[in-house]
């Protein structure tokens, strides 16, 4: 998806621009598509918040259509912190008008979660606590 990613503060921005390979309703991008970038990039921000943790909810909005081959920027951040739970937010915008936006209740989990799928995680894994 050409996803490009950069830490600003404790907020995470980035560009995202789908193609064909992303297309649901003519020239517009899946619903899908958005969701999963909406999602899976709210992890660079657990790595900024230095907690390892799960997607427990998510919801989306979409606020207009998103159109294939056009340069949207993605924003993150952190709204509020009770205990384990992270709720997240993610902003996708074109132009600075809003297309998708995102709540996401995270939950903090040990690194043993990931365990969980049999594959070897990477050595510095085992230092990234729950921070709790
Ligand atoms: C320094 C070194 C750094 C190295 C790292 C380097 C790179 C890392 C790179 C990237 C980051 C990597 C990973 C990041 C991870 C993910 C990013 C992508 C996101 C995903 O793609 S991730 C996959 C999809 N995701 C799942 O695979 C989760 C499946 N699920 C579960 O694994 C469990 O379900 C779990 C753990 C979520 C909870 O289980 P649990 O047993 O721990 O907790 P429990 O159920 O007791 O709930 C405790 C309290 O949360 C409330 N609660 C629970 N669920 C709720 C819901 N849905 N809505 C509202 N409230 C909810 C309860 O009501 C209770 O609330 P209360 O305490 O108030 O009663």
């Amino acid at each position: 998806m050409g996803l490009r990613l950069h830490v600003d503060g404790d907020c995470v921005r980035g560009n995202v621009t789908f193609d064909d390979r992303h297309e649901g309703a003519p020239g517009i991008v899946h619903g899908g598509a958005i969701a999963t970038v909406l999602d899976d990039t709210l992890g660079l921000l657990l790595v900024v918040l230095g907690t390892p943790a799960v997607t427990a909810n998510l919801s989306v909005d979409y606020r207009a259509p998103a159109l294939l081959q056009t340069e949207m920027i993605v924003e993150r951040w952190l709204e509020q912190r009770v205990d384990r739970k992270l709720h997240l937010r993610a902003d996708l915008s074109i132009d600075g008008q809003p297309v998708a936006q995102a709540r996401a209740l995270f939950l903090a989990v040990e690194v043993a979660h990931f365990e969980k799928g049999g594959r070897t995680l990477l050595p510095n894994w085992a230092d990234w606590g729950p921070s709790l």
